[in-house]
């Protein structure tokens, strides 16, 4: 599988009648430039039309005006460039607005202390005074004494104020930033944790070793491609989230399901025994293939869909690379004995039943 390499997904909010639109004008651009209607050329063609996306546009304007092709390779720059990067630094805008609310709310922090210093000086100044002044002037001082007070009082509830509102910006700030950390570990199609998030976990599973209680579950449909040629790559999209679906539902909280690539999904399971394990796996593949999907389109059942499931436990001295090619191998042989199986890498075996 290619390597996970978006960090954001690039967000669109067209209504379906404006991408129908753009899609329209998109297609002359592409054909303009003899570009194929591939993901990534389409990807530039459509931001181009669109054209909210203001350094793509003025990229590509400019390569018009000399004249210049927009060839696939200088689609695949702008690409990386223009959108995903695009992507990478709103993350880094969002950090540059904390840091200017940090040093925002410090200046008007130093204003009420230079406030409350000055107005510490005048009271000062009015106390000494009072010590020498006649009766009659003690009123007039006092006046003074008061308006530095309140001055005093209204610098304190300005800056209360001003906290209050950086504080809310925080809140919105750090919100942002959860709801990006989950858009990078996660897969947009099954809702699951993405490859990267997957390449994490288990990376932490293999440090926090639990040898005899840590298990790998690789997890493939079984003749997908078939299902993708008979019923289109939508209704396969559709078995896809379904299948992600029956794991969530049966994977116990805390466990960690992953997709791990086009249509093979991956679990990791921590405390867990292997006859456990092995129940789980053989419950998300029943459940699966007891399922009757329709098609995307027009609701028509889709044949049985099944899943082969391979089962690794961790053992002493594992590597990333050992654990998986033991669950590799496993699912390997669920698929050579006919598939709509779980085998575990000890050769324990649960038999179709359904
Ligand atoms: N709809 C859809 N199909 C995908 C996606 N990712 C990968 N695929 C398809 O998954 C299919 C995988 O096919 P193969 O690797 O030949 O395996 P298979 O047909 O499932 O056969 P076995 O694994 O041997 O049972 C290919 O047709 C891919 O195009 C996706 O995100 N959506």
């Amino acid at each position: 599988m290619a390597e996970d390499r978006i960090s954001f997904i690039p967000r669109y909010h067209e209504t379906p009648d404006q991408a129908a639109e753009y899609l329209r004008l998109a297609l002359p651009l592409l054909s303009k430039h003899r570009l194929p209607v591939n993901p990534v050329n389409y990807a530039i063609g459509y931001d181009y039309v669109a054209g909210n996306n203001r350094p793509l546009r003025e990229a590509i304007d400019r390569l018009q005006q000399t004249r210049q092709p927009l060839t696939p390779e200088l689609c695949i720059r702008f690409y990386k460039e223009y959108i995903l990067d695009e992507a990478a630094r709103r993350f880094e805008k969002v950090g540059d607005s904390l840091q200017h609310l940090v040093s925002d709310t410090l200046s008007e922090v130093e204003k009420t202390e230079t406030q409350a210093s000055h107005s510490a000086t005048t009271l000062e100044r009015q106390a000494a005074l009072l010590q020498q002044q006649e009766p009659a002037q003690i009123a007039e001082i006092l006046q003074t004494v008061i308006q530095e007070t309140r001055n005093l009082a209204a610098a304190g509830s300005e800056l209360r104020s001003n906290l209050q509102a950086t504080n809310q910006e925080i809140h919105q700030l750090r919100a942002e930033l959860e709801m990006m950390k989950e858009a990078a570990f996660t897969d947009a199609l099954t809702g699951l944790l993405n490859r990267r998030a997957f390449d994490m976990k288990i990376q932490q599973l293999l440090a926090d070793a639990q040898v005899g209680t840590s298990f790998l579950l690789l997890l493939d449909l079984d003749h997908f491609k078939k299902i993708n040629d008979r019923y289109g790559h939508l209704t396969g999209d559709k078995v896809l989230r379904f299948t992600a679906q029956v794991i969530r539902q049966h994977l116990p909280p805390d466990q960690i399901a992953a997709r791990y690539g086009g249509e093979e999904m991956a679990i990791l399971l921590y405390g867990f025994d292997r006859m456990r394990a092995l129940h789980l796996a053989e419950q998300i593949r029943e459940t699966l293939a007891k399922s009757r999907l329709k098609r995307r389109d027009n609701e028509e059942p889709i044949g049985q869909v099944t899943l082969s499931i391979g089962l690794a436990g961790l053992e002493e001295n594992d590597t990333i690379d050992s654990l998986i090619e033991r669950a590799d191998q496993a699912l390997y042989e669920a698929k050579r004995q006919g598939r709509n199986r779980v085998i575990d890498d000890r050769g324990l075996l649960r038999h179709k039943s359904t």
